[in-house]
C-alpha cells in the first residue's frame, strides 16, 4: 500500500513542520511526501489519487482545516484511505475520528489495513463547501475568524502567548456581538428561533478545540446535528460554554438539537461562518442554505 503523508507547513501555528522533521526520523517503511503550498493545495495533491487503480494510505499531518482538505479530495474514491497525524491548534479531527500515535503503528495499519466508511458534510453558498467535523455561523464563528486574521496572533505567539489572543476576542466579541434571528426548514418544517448566538451542524461531537458541543453524533449513521443556541444573557452563555466541555449544556432551555440528513438555514443578516474552525465567508442575507450530507463518503483508518 502506497503511504504518502501531506503536510501543512503553518498547522499549529507552524509547528507542524517542526513536529514533522522529527517525526519523519522514526519512519521506517516507504512513504511519499507533499507539502500543502497555500489554502486548498492539500484538496488539489489529493485529488490527484482519484483514479489512482492501487490503494493509498494519506496522512494529513496539520489540523482540521488539513484534514478537511485531504477529505474533500479523497472523498468518493473508495481505495484511498486517509488517517492523520495530530499537528494542528484545536485537532478535534483527531478527537472524533482515528489518529495514529507514532510511525510504528502506521506501519502495523499498513501491513493490516482496516477502514471503515465516514460522511461528509457539505453546502453551497458561492461555492461548495465540505466539513467533516462540524461548521457554524454565529457568535464562535466570528471569534475564530478575527483572531485567524489578528496580526497580534503571531506577534503573541511567538512569545508563546497565542492563547491570550483568543480571550481577547471572546471578550470584544461578547460585547459587540449582533445576536441574529435564524430560520430552520427540515422535512417541510419551519422554526424560527430569536436573538441566536450562534447555530452549529455538527457530523461528530467535538468542535473548538475539544469542546463536546453535540455528544450524539456519529461520524457514520448518514446524519448531522444542528445545535442552535438563543436568548441567552452574555453571562449565562460563558457558563454553558462551561458546561460544553462535559455535554452537560444540552440541559439549558435556551440550547436546541436537532437532527436529520438536511437542513436549511437562513440568517436575518450576514452572520460569520466557518467550516471545521476555518473561517468559510458570512451567511447571505435572509436566503437560505442548505447543509447535508455528501452523496461522497470517504474512507477513515478504523479505530483499534
Ligand atoms: N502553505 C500554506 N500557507 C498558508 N495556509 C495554508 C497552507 N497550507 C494549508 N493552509 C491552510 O491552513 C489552514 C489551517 O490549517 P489547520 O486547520 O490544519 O491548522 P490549525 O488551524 O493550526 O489546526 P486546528 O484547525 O486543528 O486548530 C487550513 O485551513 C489550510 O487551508
Amino acid at each position: 500500500m502506497r503511504t504518502i503523508f501531506v503536510i501543512n507547513p503553518v498547522a499549529g501555528n507552524g509547528n507542524a513542520m517542526k513536529k514533522w522533521l522529527k517525526f519523519k526520523e522514526t519512519i521506517e517503511f516507504p512513504f511519499e511526501l507533499a507539502v500543502s503550498r497555500y489554502s486548498g493545495h492539500a484538496t488539489e495533491l489529493v485529488s490527484e489519487l482519484q483514479h489512482s487503480p492501487d490503494p493509498v494510505l494519506v496522512i494529513g499531518f496539520g489540523g482540521d482545516g488539513t484534514l478537511r482538505e485531504v477529505i474533500a479530495g479523497a472523498a468518493g474514491a473508495l481505495q484511498v484511505i486517509v488517517g492523520s497525524i495530530a499537528a494542528g491548534s484545536g485537532n478535534d479531527f483527531s478527537r472524533g475520528f482515528h489518529s495514529f500515535e507514532d510511525a510504528e503503528e502506521i506501519a502495523a495499519f499498513v501491513k493490516n489495513p482496516v477502514s471503515s466508511r465516514k460522511d461528509l458534510g457539505e453546502f453551497i453558498d458561492d461555492r461548495p463547501y465540505y466539513f467533516v467535523s462540524s461548521t457554524g455561523i454565529g457568535f464562535d464563528a466570528e471569534i475564530s475568524v478575527k483572531v485567524n486574521r489578528s496580526r497580534v496572533k503571531q506577534w503573541l505567539n511567538k512569545i508563546g502567548m497565542g492563547k491570550l489572543v483568543y480571550l481577547v476576542y471572546v471578550i470584544i466579541t461578547l460585547l459587540r456581538f449582533r445576536l441574529f434571528r435564524l430560520t430552520v426548514e427540515q422535512d417541510g418544517e419551519t422554526v424560527h428561533y430569536d436573538k441566536v448566538w450562534f447555530a452549529t451542524v455538527c457530523n461528530q461531537p467535538y468542535f473548538g478545540g475539544g469542546m463536546k458541543i453535540s455528544p450524539h453524533s456519529v461520524p457514520d449513521d448518514g446524519i448531522l446535528e444542528l445545535t442552535v443556541v438563543n436568548r441567552l444573557s452574555r453571562l449565562k452563555l460563558l457558563l454553558v460554554f462551561g458546561t460544553v466541555f462535559s455535554g452537560k449544556h444540552l440541559r439549558f432551555k435556551e440550547v436546541h438539537q436537532l437532527k436529520n440528513s438536511r437542513f436549511s438555514l437562513t440568517a436575518d443578516q450576514p452572520v460569520f461562518r466557518h467550516v471545521d474552525g476555518d473561517g468559510a465567508g458570512r451567511t447571505p442575507e435572509n436566503r437560505s442554505t442548505s447543509y447535508s450530507v455528501s452523496a461522497r463518503d470517504w474512507h477513515s483508518v478504523n479505530k483499534r
